[in-house]
């Protein structure tokens, strides 16, 4: 179980706010923070990649305009998140720095996990920021999401960030060592170390945060190891409330594990050939077709028929001479410019689109062979 961790090669690590402030003061708590970042430095030496999403800018804004206790209104909520937002990052930065890591501040609305050309746009910086090092700190954008557009709680938002760029670990740290049968403060509740199956009764331990500072409580934790467990991600809720708290997990501190449903890879394979319309078709030669068989991305050469108006980010079907669909994907280019790269070699795209585009019509990750 403990392996789980230590082995991941993505791991998504979320911290809730009562973690990140000093409840007496309601400031930063630098001297925990220095220690997970520590933790974080030191998976990301070790070639494990790094997310955290980090909730706090509310509880710390508030503090900063004399915002009384009590629940805010939207607007104070927004105006909070906008001051403490700031000094969250600006942490962040200041601590990761100090290991030699970039830290890049990633915020986020409903809208860009859920919209198909937005989540791929979202999880192509993503991924661009992990191949460089960084470690992306993120948070809602609480400024501009208005009641409706909002996930209103980090566990949710995580847990979509984890299943979006194909994380195969997800870490709540929160004030609790785990799901308990029942709230904690309930007599008679007991800790359960692990979740295969997410059953209405399991959903049913789940109760509100004890906390103000907090938003979600254990609901929205479970509801994210849905997401997760739904997207091939682990997920565990574990203790934050120690110095070095991911040490302390791979160490074997007690926690509560939600097992992963599949793989990363086979979730998003579903995905993309069972749940999106295709917006067009493009017929390819046997020679991609064959490509296409041993696992390769679909480059502009092996094309040539483009039908249908599509726009980058849409599901197309990939049909073979004789009109036969083999394959599904995620177009990387609109219908237009595809018509344009069709039967080119990938090193003229620039020269024929202006602009220095991918090198594949389809990447391999976001391809699924419908008839092998
Ligand atoms: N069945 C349960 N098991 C564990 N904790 C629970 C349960 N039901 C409610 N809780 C409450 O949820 C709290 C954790 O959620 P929350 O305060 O939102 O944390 P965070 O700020 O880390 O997101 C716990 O401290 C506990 O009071
Ligand atoms: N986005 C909000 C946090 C929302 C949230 O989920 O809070 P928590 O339950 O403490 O993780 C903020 O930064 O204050």
């Amino acid at each position: 179980m403990i392996a789980r961790l230590s082995n991941a090669q993505r791991v998504v690590v979320k911290i809730g706010s009562a973690l990140l402030t000093d409840k007496e003061t309601g400031k930063l708590n630098r001297t925990w923070l220095h220690a997970f970042v520590e933790d974080v430095a030191t998976m990301r030496a070790r070639g494990q990649e790094m997310l955290i999403v980090s909730s706090g800018s509310i509880a710390l804004g508030r503090r900063a305009l004399g915002l009384p206790s009590g629940k805010l209104k939207l607007e104070e909520s927004q105006a909070a998140a906008a001051v403490g937002q700031i000094s969250l990052a600006h942490a962040y930065q200041e601590i990761l720095s100090a290991y030699g890591r970039n830290c890049a501040q990633i915020l986020l609305t409903l809208d860009d996990t859920e919209e198909r050309r937005r989540y791929l746009n979202a999880r192509s910086t993503l991924n661009t920021l992990l191949r460089f090092g960084a470690v992306p700190v993120i948070n809602e954008n609480d400024t501009v999401a208005t009641s409706e557009i909002r996930y209103g709680d980090n566990d949710r938002l995580a847990a979509r960030v984890a299943s979006m760029i194909s994380a195969d670990c997800l870490v709540l740290l929160s004030d609790v060592d785990g799901l308990y049968t029942a709230p904690p403060s309930e007599p008679g509740a007991t800790h359960i170390p692990e979740v295969a199956d997410i059953t209405p009764e399991i959903m049913g331990m789940a109760g509100d945060a004890a906390s103000e500072m907090s938003r979600g409580g254990m609901k929205t934790k479970v509801a994210a190891a849905r997401i997760a467990t739904d997207g091939g991600c682990n997920m565990a809720i574990a203790n934050g409330r120690t110095l070095h708290p991911l040490r302390a997990l791979e160490e074997g501190a007690r926690c509560t594990w939600f097992t992963a449903r599949t793989t990363p890879v086979a979730s998003r394979k579903r995905w993309i050939s069972g749940s999106l319309k295709t917006m067009g078709s493009i017929t390819v030669d046997d020679g991609a077709v064959n490509a296409l068989r041993h696992g390769r991305s679909l480059l502009p050469a092996g094309i040539t028929t483009v039908e249908g108006r599509f726009e980058r980010g849409d599901a197309l079907s990939i049909l073979d001479e004789q009109g036969v669909e083999i394959a599904r994907g995620l177009s990387a280019y609109s219908s237009e410019d595809a018509q344009r790269i069709k039967g080119h070699n990938s090193s003229e795209i620039e020269e024929l689109l202006g602009f220095a585009g991918r090198a594949e019509m389809v990447h391999r990750d976001d391809l699924v062979m419908t008839k092998a």
